[in-house]
């Protein structure tokens, strides 16, 4: 079954708030993206759109190759989790799944399989509305896995959680992706994703800020730095810059250097007789790079007083 999402120029207004503009991804197999932004750059109406809950202006949204809305089994193609609420507070959260699971003609056992992964066992036979806020989430996830489908799409799911459930949550989606599954996660804290996602989709006010592997948005943002401590920092900054470095002092022992691999600048120190205790790679952490990504975004923001919902 084919496991993909992909979104091709989709544009959604709601009256003057242009809500996604131009918006194209595609959400591959096998690996977990994070699909991150700003309050109100989009998420929520990519994904209601993805689902045919919110009807694009212009674009296509397609599970597997198809509209959403066409698919004949939608849930055993698609599981997706918008709002962990939407549940009836007076129903027990496995008659919920039963329910569900009938109407779309799953077999009954796959529900006590669905309850068993998202570890909603003890709660199963309780009103979903005595839940808290991780096991309503988990019921969503019980939901989403019904159909056993090969692409899954969660929005915010660890808003507000614990971090024992933001790490359960995290290993989850990593088993989801690994069995082959396509998996798209949203948020807005990029801090959430870290060693989560494996690709970022990144957008701002409707549109794709950046479209890539985690692994290549942090060396960009790392940017070639390399932190050098050493208690003779003149003569070190005057060799590395001799050898075509940028050199910063950022302390009284502490540089930074521009332009040299790591392994460069200590064959030259160690050449020129400069003694140091340390060099090491400049790595920047996921949330630099996302704040540095997404300044414009914010700013627009403050400046237009917020999305207004
Ligand atoms: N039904 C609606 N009617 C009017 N405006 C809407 C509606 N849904 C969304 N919007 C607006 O569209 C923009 C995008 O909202 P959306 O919820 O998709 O953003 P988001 O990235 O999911 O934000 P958050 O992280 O806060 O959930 C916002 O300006 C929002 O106020």
């Amino acid at each position: 079954m084919d496991a993909t999402i992909e979104v091709r120029d989709l544009r959604k207004r709601f009256g003057s708030t242009v809500a996604v503009d131009g918006l194209s991804f595609t959400v591959g197999p096998g690996q977990v993206t994070g699909f991150v932004g700003p309050n109100g750059a989009g998420k929520s109406t990519t994904m209601r759109m993805i689902l045919g809950l919110d009807r694009p202006d212009a674009g296509t949204a397609l599970v597997g190759g198809r509209p959403y809305r066409t698919l004949r089994a939608p849930l055993c193609r698609l599981g997706a989790m918008l709002d962990a609420s939407a549940v009836h507070p007076a129903r027990r959260a496995r008659d919920h799944l039963l329910w569900l699971a009938h109407a779309n003609g799953i077999p009954r056992r796959r529900v006590d399989e669905v309850i068993a992964l998202s570890g909603l066992e003890g709660a199963a036979r309780r009103p979903a509305g005595g839940y808290s806020l991780g096991m309503r989430q988990r019921l969503g996830i019980a939901a989403a896995l019904l159909g056993d489908p090969p692409a899954l799409m969660f929005d915010e799911p660890v808003n507000g959680l614990d971090p024992e459930g933001i790490a359960w949550i995290r290993a989850l989606l990593r088993s989801l992706a690994a069995e082959g599954r396509a998996v798209l996660v949203s948020s807005h804290l990029m801090s959430e994703l870290e060693g989560g996602a494996d690709h970022l989709v990144v957008i701002g006010r409707g549109r794709v800020i950046a479209d890539t592997s985690v692994e290549e948005l942090l060396s960009a943002a790392s940017g070639g730095r390399v932190a050098l401590r050493t208690g003779h920092r003149q003569e070190a900054m005057t060799v590395l810059a001799h050898a075509g470095a940028t050199v910063a002092a950022d302390g009284p022992d502490s540089v930074t250097v521009s332009g040299l691999p790591a392994e460069r600048v200590v064959a030259l120190l160690t050449g020129a007789g400069v003694a140091f205790s340390g060099v090491a790679e400049h790595r920047a952490s996921l949330e630099e790079a996302y704040m540095e990504l997404t300044k414009d975004a914010v700013e627009f923001q403050a400046v237009t007083g917020g999305p207004g919902r």
